[in-house]
């Protein structure tokens, strides 16, 4: 008996995201339908509505504010699994559980590694965007499924390529990976300041000597943006050299506490981000750059049933 081998791609997000539809229309991928719910006790309720027997299945997430969203994640992957997904595979554009890397203070949780492990046991592969990699050189170190990182940085220079009389900024040492790459691409010069983190909310950033650079229009350059006070002192700081034309670009923008609403009040002009968390500063669009890997892990999960 000759059995057909009908390939199905199946997309699911808990919810909406802004690379959904690109994803799906750029990989044509089926959009999955669930039923998402939380019953009056907070526990959450879940109903795979797409058939997925023998599909692979992409889980696009957004990852901010995981603790209220990983058990739903969860139960999509087993429940998912139960029903004969053939694979599952995630695209976390924004990849959380990265910055605690290691115990800082005796009895600390060195929370990437234990997210990452558990993370580990429920999906077969994993694509995210410039994950916060520090201490770490790569994710291998802590994720036991294959792997891939999208850099941000070329989205980000594409914005940045056609504008004049830029000097483009980073707040921080870790920072510079970033900034360098994107200068480079974009044609810019760059500066990198020094950050002392004292708190949570509470950072200082001091910059070189910009003089050299008078007349320029600032560009802050970050990979995330959280409680925002890095971006906030980094404006206060170039402002006390005299630069009045600020702009501000990051990769993931999560502007936690209404973060976005304090920066836009210390004076900045433009504030952008790329489309890896939901947000409307969304100019720059990665979708193009999570195909590659994407249609990697689909064609590998295929090629291993032929
Ligand atoms: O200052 P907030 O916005 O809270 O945190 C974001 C900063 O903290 C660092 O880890 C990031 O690279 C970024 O510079």
């Amino acid at each position: 008996m000759i059995v057909d081998i009908i390939e199905k791609n199946v997309l699911f997000s808990l919810t909406p995201h802004p690379l959904q539809e690109k994803l799906c229309d750029q990989l044509n991928l089926e959009p999955g339908s669930l039923e998402v719910r939380r019953f009056p006790d907070g526990e959450s309720y879940l109903r795979v509505l797409t058939s997925v027997k023998g599909a692979n299945c992409v889980i696009l997430a957004d990852l901010t504010h995981p603790d209220t969203k990983y058990l739903a994640l969860l139960f999509l992957f087993e429940t998912l699994r139960e029903l004969g997904a053939r694979s599952i595979g995630l695209v976390a554009p924004y990849l959380c559980y990265m910055r605690q890397d290691r115990r800082f203070e005796e009895g600390e949780a060195v929370t990437s590694r234990v997210f990452a492990q558990s993370l580990s046991l429920h999906i077969d592969w994993l694509i995210t965007v410039d994950p916060h990699l520090h201490r770490y050189q790569s994710l291998d170190e802590i994720y036991s499924i294959p792997t891939q990182v999208v850099q941000g940085a070329p989205a980000l220079a594409d914005w940045l390529r056609g504008q004049n009389g830029l000097l483009l900024v980073g707040p921080d040492a870790e920072s510079e990976q970033w900034v360098s790459s994107i200068a480079q691409a974009s044609n810019h010069p760059y500066v990198i300041g020094t950050k002392q983190r004292l708190g949570d909310r509470r950072v200082e950033v001091t910059l070189p000597d910009i003089s050299a650079y008078n007349g320029r229009k600032a560009v802050i350059i970050d990979d995330v943006i959280s409680s925002g006070r890095t971006i906030g002192e980094c404006v206060r700081a170039l402002k006390a050299q005299g630069t009045e034309a600020i702009l501000c670009a990051a990769v993931h923008g999560i502007f936690a506490e209404a973060s976005d609403t304090y920066l836009l009040g210390t004076g900045l002009q433009t504030l952008v981000t790329t489309n890896t968390v939901p947000h409307s500063s969304n100019e720059i669009d990665v979708s193009e750059l999570l195909v590659p890997p994407v249609r990697h892990f689909l064609n590998q999960v295929e090629g291993e049933r032929r």
